[in-house]
């Protein structure tokens, strides 16, 4: 459960609480509208105006939680239904008394998934086997410790791992920045940083950049300014390596010269999971029960999302990873996009993630039992759904 910042309520009388809620934050019937009226805004265009009256505020990555947003309004409860809190004004929060909680972990399945899905068909793309390189995961979080799990399980042995806080906090096995420099593939799982012991805001800049083996893959979908986007631009133009970026400096309009730079270029959707969303709602309503002094218990909305199911076609894993990400149609979407004018990407972006088709944590899959049992223990390590009973009628 998410760790609950600030004070509780003082209304102990039990008044209906006015929540304003980002329309992008699935669920909210069930769990946030039992306790007052719920209105859902547009979360990008979030105005203090909208907050006159609202006592809770819900968000996702695209709204930013400061003093403009919220000062003279009387919001004392934010919840932000991701895993990233860079677009939260943690210190403004806390020195004014607002309680704030995040989602730590909701879809970090989905995330890792996804991003070893853009890794897979970059391999594709540039004709590389993903077995014959070395492979650095700077950030070994909850996403990052995933996707070292997803390569093993796809027997890849050769991952290193930089990860200075868990080093300092006693966890061994982590490399230095300078062994990360010297993988073939490096991707990162850390959070956007600008002050600390660590920052991340450019952490891969033109130096690191240039220490790269020639031919690099740099894997992003942590935040876009956890790279300098200009140093990219000219390190990929230069054919010095390749990209496979899901985030994107200046989001929601990345620069349409990036997009057509990349090997992979997807809209901010590594996260997009209905089990991560609807996880990141449960997430944080539990928190704001708890907040409120009740039971922290909430209903079971992961039960009812519809299952997928495999094609009987599928031959590999990475068949199937890339049968449940859909890297190919986003990247696709992602370089129409390129065809707009400035405005028009803003917009295009944002819809591209509001209307972002339904997709399923590999759990939610179903593997068809027919497939040959070495791919289907393969498929079970990494964790798509290989217990269900097959209850479709056979012919003939
Ligand atoms: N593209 C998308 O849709 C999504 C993006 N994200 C992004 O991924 C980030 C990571 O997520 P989680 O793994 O769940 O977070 P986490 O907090 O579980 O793990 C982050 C790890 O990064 C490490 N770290 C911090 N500073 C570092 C530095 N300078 N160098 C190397 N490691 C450092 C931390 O010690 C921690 O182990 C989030 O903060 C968010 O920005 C998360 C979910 C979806
Ligand atoms: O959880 C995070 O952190 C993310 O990056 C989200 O998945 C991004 O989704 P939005 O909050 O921008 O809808």
């Amino acid at each position: 459960m998410s760790q609950v910042y600030g004070e509780g309520p003082s209304n102990a009388d039990e008044s209906p609480l006015r929540i304003v809620a980002d329309a992008n934050i699935p669920g909210l019937d069930t769990t946030f509208a039992q306790h007052g009226s719920v209105t859902r805004l547009n979360g990008r265009n979030l105005t203090s105006a909208d907050l006159r009256t609202a006592d809770i505020l819900l968000v996702r990555s695209v709204t930013r939680v400061d003093a403009r947003l919220l000062d003279d309004t009387p919001v004392r409860f934010v919840a932000s239904a991701t895993i990233g809190t860079d677009h939260l004004d943690r210190d403004w929060l806390d020195r004014n008394g607002v309680t704030w909680i995040h989602a730590p972990g909701c879809n970090a399945d989905a995330a890792a998934q996804y991003s070893v899905a853009m890794l897979l068909l970059s391999a594709r793309r540039l004709g590389f086997e993903l077995s014959q390189k070395t492979l650095g995961v700077v950030g070994h979080g909850n996403v990052g410790s995933r996707v070292g799990y997803l390569l093993n399980a796809l027997g890849i042995e050769s991952v290193r791992i930089y990860d200075p806080p868990l080093a300092e906090a006693g966890q061994s096995e982590f490399c230095s920045m300078d062994e990360i420099s010297r993988c073939d593939i490096i991707s990162l799982h850390v959070p956007l940083t600008r002050s600390g012991r660590w920052p991340t805001f450019h952490l891969i800049d033109r130096d690191f950049l240039r220490r790269l083996p020639a031919g690099a893959l740099l894997v992003n979908s942590s935040r876009g300014d956890v790279v300098h986007g200009e140093a990219l631009l000219r390190w990929l133009r230069a054919g010095k390596g390749h990209a496979a970026l899901d985030v994107w400096p200046g989001e929601p309009r990345p620069d349409p010269e990036l997009i057509r730079a990349a090997t992979v270029a997807t809209p901010h959707v590594a996260g997009y999971s209905l089990d991560g969303k609807y996880r990141g709602t449960l997430c944080i309503y539990a928190a704001f029960r708890e907040w409120l002094g009740k039971d922290p218990a909430a209903p079971e909305l992961l039960r009812t999302l519809p299952p997928r199911h495999l094609p009987e076609a599928t031959r590999t894993a990475a068949d199937a990873i890339l049968a449940a990400c859909p890297v190919e149609q986003d990247d696709a979407a992602m370089r129409r996009l390129t065809e707009a004018t400035a405005t028009e990407i803003g917009t295009g972006f944002d819809a591209l993630r509001a209307g972002y088709a339904p997709r399923r944590d590999f759990a939610g899959w179903q593997v068809p039992t027919e497939l040959p049992q070495n791919l289907k223990n393969q498929l079970r390590a990494l964790r798509f759904d290989t217990d269900f009973i097959d209850l479709t009628p056979k012919t003939g």
